[in-house]
């Protein structure tokens, strides 16, 4: 039923890659909602919901005393400490003077916030390159964009930096930077070397930082939406160690070569709504010297501590695309997990979750296509049923159902015969159903379409996209085997029943309307068995949801039926897309909504249309209704096409005849929406 948004993600990456001016650009041009390239998927996005952050604070170690021996020994333990428990500590009185690392920061700020014309003449993915300017390294190869520009440089013992390769924005506050790091980068290799209880000159004389390294100027602008993207997503990273310039100075520690003594920990970036946020980290990658081979120091390992890694050559790690580490999210898993609860969404709810798990989040160009939509206020029509025996008044209001249903495929009818009384009780059946004991429930629940009562949680669930925040009680009714009331659970026997036989009334009538509104005899539709097939009454039930953006009730489809009546709470939540925008179909007391199926749109050679719409869910209130779908006739040889009447030379038929029981095949086997599958009919 759920229609798949074909967001082609690589033109997406592509355009924007090609603008040549990185984040900074879709900034700059106001953009209001972060294109879907960037969005990270949902599994991502949900396990970051359930993630909690920690007050916690990595150490700080103070290298004053660096020379004195007996605070040497100190700082040396202190490094140790940091290195085996946190892999991150933060450093002061390095060396490097403040107007050295003020420099820096305004010289990349400078870089990245000056005329664009400089920037793209340096904009390269080419790792060649030594001086390079570009927006995520790994565009092409990560799964979710970074909201990140950077300026990258990279220095070479066999080719180093010359100023004048470097932009003007930034020449000297780079080059001055540069020197000083790299020395920052031996003292402390040198305090590594000892906290792994090595000789100083250990890890230097492997050329952990007498290599190749890279310091790059980061950029992070101001984001719009910062919870569905990040800076840099989690991963480690690929150096001997790396020391960031920020507002102070933090290292990140990876050595293979400690033998696992020392940890590498995964990081990442935030951004956020207010303000660009600068970061220059120094990569140490060691040497890339093709026979340097690294591997457990032959001093750490043991017997009882043998080696855990192989040795490589440093060149192996340069070939490596792709920094962001693959959260693994196993949603064939999650799904069957759901599914075995029995309990459906109302399950999770009365579980206390906060946070929706994964399989309800919705894909990441389907939220950003949603964030491009606009809303609006209109109101489809309403049509009042009240004098419909009186034929002059009949006349006008076939002409407001023609015009409600070639225009707008939805309209709401008033004084439509349905007693209050029954329409009040159709819902409070369907609440006392969901609201009811779970034992009840879990008896009930199956996806077997052959059941004629059947109660579960997204009736596509392994086939949709995303899981919808909805459960359902289905109740099927056969000419050749109807409903009976004993088949049906207590909480809605009698209610049930009573709705179903006026709704099928109503039925006949909406669907006499229509033929006339087609210009056809009034029992033309009726003579095809529109509403005397197969039928179908859903008693839904939208629980409360706690990140309601995130997800939706039902996502945009449209309806495989001649027809659609459906009663509604007064709570909201039914939306239809009327050109390209989403419209409220508002409830009014005593009202129901009537909505054109496919298979009128077909028998009507489009004449009518049949409307995409959905359902999404609120915070507050849990919310019912109850469609009847009305789908026509079951018995396999009875073919459906254009009507005659309808077509001629110059209005030719568009759609093939077809027999509904094939249609339906297709509806439950496909993860189409009803408008593509309708295409599947066309000539
Ligand atoms: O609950 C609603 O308002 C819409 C339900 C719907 O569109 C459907 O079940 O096909
Ligand atoms: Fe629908």
């Amino acid at each position: 039923m759920v229609s798949l948004v074909n967001s082609d993600r690589v033109e997406e990456l592509k355009a924007f890659n090609e603008t040549k001016l990185g984040v900074k650009g879709l900034v700059d041009a106001g953009i209001l909602n972060i294109p879907g390239i960037f969005i990270r998927p949902p599994d991502e996005l949900s396990q970051e919901l359930n993630c909690s952050t920690s007050q916690l604070q990595v150490p700080v170690i103070d290298f004053q005393g660096i020379g004195n021996l007996d605070q040497r020994k100190q700082i040396v333990a202190q490094v140790q400490h940091a290195s085996e428990h946190w892999g991150f500590f933060q450093v002061l009185n390095h060396g490097i003077p403040v107007s050295v690392t003020e420099g820096m920061i305004n010289g990349i700020r400078w870089f990245h916030e000056q005329d664009s014309e400089a920037k793209k003449q340096l904009y390269s993915h080419d790792f060649k390159r030594k001086v390079r300017f570009n927006s995520n390294y790994d565009l092409f190869q990560s799964r979710t964009a970074y909201w990140r520009d950077t300026l990258a440089l990279t220095v070479m013992p066999s080719d180093p930096l010359c100023a004048d390769e470097l932009p003007d924005s930034c020449r000297s506050t780079s080059m001055e930077y540069l020197k000083h790091v790299m020395q920052l980068g031996d003292t402390l290799i040198e305090l590594l070397s000892e906290a792994l209880g090595l000789k100083a000159d250990h890890l230097k004389a492997m050329e952990c930082t007498k290599g190749y390294k890279t310091v790059c100027g980061h950029y992070y602008p101001a984001c719009p939406q910062p919870e569905l993207t990040t800076g840099i997503s989690k991963h480690t990273d690929s150096t001997f160690i790396t020391i960031l310039l920020q507002d102070q100075i933090g290292t990140t520690l990876q050595i293979i070569v400690s033998n696992n003594k020392f940890k590498s920990v995964v990081h990442r970036a935030l951004v956020n709504r207010a303000d660009a946020r600068i970061s220059v980290p120094c990569f140490f990658h060691g040497s890339v010297v093709e026979s340097t081979e690294y591997g457990p120091l032959m001093d750490l390992v043991s017997e009882e501590n043998p080696p855990i890694y192989k040795s490589f050559q440093g060149t192996v790690r340069s070939t490596k695309t792709n920094m962001a580490s693959l959260v693994n999210f196993d949603r064939e898993k999650e799904l069957k997990a759901f599914d075995e609860t029995k309990l459906g969404v109302k399950g999770l709810v009365d579980a206390g979750i906060l946070n929706i798990p994964g399989i309800f989040i919705r894909p990441p160009d389907e939220l950003s296509e949603e964030l491009k939509c606009s809303k609006n206020h209109l109101q489809i029509p309403v049509i009042d049923l009240q004098s419909i025996e009186d034929s002059d008044q009949r006349k006008q209001i076939v002409a407001q159902v023609q015009h409600a249903s070639e225009q707008w495929g939805f309209f709401q009818v008033l004084n439509h015969g349905i007693p209050s009384s029954v329409i009040d009780g159709m819902i409070d059946g369907i609440r006392l159903f969901h609201e009811q004991d779970l034992e009840a429930k879990k008896q009930l629940y199956t996806h077997d379409f052959k059941k004629k009562v059947r109660f579960n949680s997204n009736y596509d669930l392994f086939q949709s996209r995303t899981a919808y925040w909805r459960d359902t009680l289905a109740l099927s009714t056969l000419p050749s085997d109807p409903l009976r009331a004993d088949e049906l659970p207590e909480s809605c026997r009698s209610t049930s029943m009573e709705y179903i036989k006026h709704v099928m009334e109503l039925g006949d009538t909406v669907i006499e309307l229509l033929s006339e509104a087609l210009g056809l005899k009034a029992d033309h539709l009726k003579a095809m068995e529109c509403t005397k097939g197969h039928n179908t009454v859903c008693g839904h039930y939208y629980p409360t949801c706690p990140q309601p953006e995130l997800t939706t009730g039902i996502s945009k489809h449209s309806d495989s039926t001649f027809i659609t009546i459906l009663l509604q709470d007064q709570i909201g939540g039914l939306q239809i897309l009327h050109g390209n925008e989403w419209v409220d179909v508002r409830p009014i007391a005593g009202g129901l909504v009537v909505n054109i199926g496919d298979f009128l749109q077909i028998v009507s050679n489009d004449k009518f249309k049949s409307v995409v719409h959905r359902a999404v869910v609120n915070r507050a209130e849990s919310r019912i209704s109850v469609p009847c779908f009305f789908h026509g006739s079951m018995v396999e040889s009875t073919e459906y096409g254009p009507i005659k009447d309808l077509v001629s030379e110059e209005n030719p038929p568009i759609y093939k005849s077809f027999q509904v029981t094939d249609y339906m095949k297709k509806f439950f086997s496909t993860r189409l929406d009803g408008q593509a599958l309708r295409n599947l009919f066309k000539i």
